[in-house]
């Protein structure tokens, strides 16, 4: 996971729009949901605005022309995205998510199809009229759950009988989630418990909106409760991205450590069996249905100390000998699947997760990271105990999922820009192999139970989402769905060169260069540079609306990985720490350099854009050359020690600054555009959305107001009900609008397109 957020590591920034914020509506299914695509019912694979009419804007719109022809606005809306495809246990199934957006309605929808491993049709199994999402299949193949929320339910987890006949989707209480041993009697998973009872007392603030009532401990009270509907705040972590606001606590802390609990399949009785004052973290059942291994605290603490020494801890300045030193905060322990004590299984620095027993119960495999700046690898231990040896050696990459199948362990990994399936030399001497690779990304690979059939969802440059399938050793992949048929026949997507370069201190970045629709041989053209975010993620091998939308109003689109990114190790990745905007913003001058001297690169016109991260690169960018002739910031920082205090993700800069802004302040003032603003010539394009707790408003305001005052041409475009992931996963029609202002913007600085001619 991700050290600072609630987010897997290396997060591509191109696919952290896959996981759709879903606007799950309440509506039951109706019967008979089985569909064709392209034969109506809510929207057929490629089907354009597919929601019946209601007045809305886009109704007035005319019909998209017929292609092959560059990318339209609207095109943007007939795109399907693919994701979490999983293999029926016997392997002649695969289910995966398929979620597109409503033109109409403003909206996404998500559902379930289903599609034969052999080929043939995909049925669309969830009901149009209700979000449906992520897939999976029991393991005695009697139902095919979902993640839902329909009226009438508890929970968000739905199931379709596969062994009877069947018609609406149920809920059911005697099947629960969770690990299971091979004869799939039982499943273990982990139980938070209730909050011990409290004698009910009277709330003089009952009233009052969450928010605005005085949280524990609180001095301060409203005068007149029912007169102030503002927010009390007096807890730090008080508004989160994508969530909003959070109220505060309303009584004293207390904890409520995870306990494993077991409960037989085909019955209701959960068995709690565990009682410990500290939590048990990713239960998994051995094999053979005796044995459970879990993680937990490398002490066994109670959580209360474990927090309370952390939250006293993170108040202290940076201390480098402390702060620096490596940590051993959990370890992998084994007890008995009825209960007892545990066992440790190793005392291992560093942090533990994705715990596997091997097929015969002998081994037990974890994704181990020693240190927070070191490559993540996959460890072997004997489930009696000993020392974990890695199975990856020295390989500069890191895995992403494993999976123990009869054959060995196989696992996805992000190389680069690209990813791939690989297997694991299980004794550790060589690298691991390629199974499935490929200029292209690939995400989600599932197995059946015998390991015999694979499938996952892949994307390249100019291809959208698809599901593939393959043996388990990856040969004879077959594409099995065309989901993006009609909107691949009407745009010519543009792909993109693959480029390395030499850097700083002799370092190789990877990038990429899409030619322009309509390219012509002996012609010039505008260039733009993207820059991602992070700054630990990075650009890659897949589809993605922002380069095509910009490639298809006849732009250059180069796009590189620069020191910082994810996915070329993690001595790469924090290869910038207390140096954000000194080797990285060369890394990217130096690609442009590259690219600027090619004869069909006009390089008077060039431009940049980027988010967050690439936000404040940008800004830094316009703060040390002139050679852009125009900048788009997105969701920008330009004061890190404003940032600070507004973001809700503080962690990022104090590991990444050594300290808090008064432990370092003059590196936080260094690095901060808005201290060289008066440099600043390049005519900008602001774009901020107005509930982005991650990276908040001000930034984007004191750039404008500098820019303004200092005569610089300057907008700014502030996004209602957005956060910081509005342009992956915001409301459709305000996305589709940014994408539009992108146009304008670069169309009217680099190829003097006069305001409202861009094409839509
Ligand atoms: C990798 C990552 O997400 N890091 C976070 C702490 C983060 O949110 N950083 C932002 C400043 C950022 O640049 N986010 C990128 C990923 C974005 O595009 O939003």
């Amino acid at each position: 996971m991700h050290p600072f957020l609630d987010l897997p590591m290396h997060v591509s920034a191109q696919w952290r729009r896959a996981p759709y914020a879903l606007a799950l509506l309440a509506c039951a299914a109706p019967a008979a949901l089985i569909a064709q695509p392209g034969r109506g019912g809510g929207g057929g694979a490629g089907g354009a605005g597919a929601a019946a009419g209601g007045a809305s804007p886009s109704n007035a719109l005319p019909a998209l022309p017929k292609g092959p022809r560059a990318m339209m606005l609207r095109d943007w809306y007939r795109v399907a995205n693919l994701s979490n495809p999983a293999v029926s246990p016997d392997g002649k199934r695969i289910a995966v998510t398929v979620t597109r957006a409503v033109e109409a309605d403003n909206r996404r929808h998500s559902e379930i199809w289903v599609v034969n491993a052999a080929g043939g049709e995909p049925q669309r199994w969830t009901s149009p009229s209700t979000e449906s999402s992520n897939p999976r299949w029991s393991a005695d193949g009697k139902y095919l759950f979902f993640t839902s929320q329909r009226a009438g339910g508890t929970g968000n987890t739905w199931a379709i009988r596969l062994d009877q006949p069947s018609g609406e989707a149920i809920q059911v209480g005697d099947y629960p989630n969770g690990s299971m041993p091979s004869d799939g009697s039982f499943a273990v998973f982990t139980d938070a418990g209730r909050p011990a009872p409290t004698a009910p007392s009277p709330d003089p603030f009952g009233q009052m909106q969450p928010m605005a009532r005085p949280p524990f401990e609180a001095i301060t009270r409203p005068s007149v409760s029912a007169r102030f509907d503002g927010r009390h705040v007096v807890d730090m972590s008080y508004k989160v991205n994508g969530v909003g606001f959070v109220p505060g606590r309303r009584v004293a802390r207390t904890w409520r450590p995870t306990q494993i609990a077991r409960q037989p399949i085909g019955d209701t009785t959960k068995k709690v069996i565990t009682s410990t004052a500290y939590s048990h973290r990713g239960p998994v059942v051995s094999p053979d249905g005796k044995w459970i291994a879990f993680t937990a605290d490398s002490r066994l603490r109670p959580d209360s100390v474990v927090d309370r020494e952390r939250d006293s801890l993170a108040t202290l300045p940076y201390n480098k000998v402390r702060d620096e030193a490596e940590r051993n905060d959990a370890d992998i322990y084994i007890i008995d699947a009825n209960g007892g004590t545990p066992r440790k299984l190793t005392d291992w620095m560093g942090a533990e997760s994705q715990i596997t027993w091997s097929p015969d119960g002998k081994q037990i495999a974890f994704i181990g990271r020693p240190g927070r700046t070191k490559n993540s690898n996959i460890y072997v231990v004997d489930a009696a105990g000993g020392t974990p040896r890695a199975l990856l050696g020295n390989w500069q990459y890191e895995p992403g999922n494993f999976d123990w199948l009869p054959g060995g362990i196989q696992f996805t990994a992000e190389i680069g820009g690209r990813s791939a399936v690989l297997r694991a030399d299980m004794s550790g001497k060589s690298l691991p192999t390629e199974l499935v690779s490929g200029r292209r990304q690939l995400r989600g690979a599932s197995y059946d139970e015998s390991g015999k059939t694979l499938a996952y969802v892949a994307t390249s440059m100019n291809k959208p989402t698809e599901l593939f399938v393959a043996s388990g050793d990856g040969t004879g992949e077959r594409q099995l769905t065309n989901f993006n048929k009609d909107v691949n026949a009407d745009v010519v997507w543009s792909d993109a060169e693959r480029i390395t370069y030499k850097s700083v201190g002799n370092l190789e970045i990877e990038g990429w260069l899409m030619k322009p629709y309509g390219y012509e041989a002996g012609k010039k053209y505008p260039m733009v540079i993207y820059i991602h975010g992070g700054p630990h993620s990075s650009y890659g091998e897949g589809w993605f609306d922002e380069f095509q939308n910009l490639a298809a109003q006849g732009m250059f689109v180069l796009f590189t990985n620069p020191r910082g990114s994810s996915g070329y190790g993690a001595p790469f990745t924090y290869s910038t720490r207390g140096r954000w905007g000194m080797e990285d913003y060369q890394d990217l001058m130096k690609a442009v350099d590259i690219v600027s001297v090619r004869a069909d690169v006009d390089s008077t016109k060039m431009g940049a854009t980027g988010g967050s991260y690439g936000g404040f690169m940008t800004t830094w960018m316009a703060t040390k050359t002139t050679r852009f002739k125009a900048i788009e910031t997105d969701r920008t920082i330009t004061d890190w020690t404003y940032w600070y205090g507004s973001s809700d993700a503080q962690g990022l800069t104090e590991f990444e600054f050594y300290g808090k802004p008064w432990d370092n302040q003059k590196l936080y003032d260094e690095l901060s555009p808005i201290r060289y603003v008066n440099k600043v010539k390049t005519p900008m394009l602001i774009v901020q959305s107005e509930e982005d707790h991650r990276t908040p408003m001000g930034s984007a305001e004191i750039w404008f107001m500098s820019l303004k005052k200092q005569g610089v041409p300057v907008e700014l475009i502030r996004y209602p009900r957005s956060n910081h992931d509005l342009s992956r996963t915001g409301e459709p029609w305000l996305l589709v609008d940014r994408l539009g202002r992108l146009r304008q913007w670069f169309g009217y600085w680099l190829q003097g397109v006069q305001p409202g001619a861009v094409a839509n």
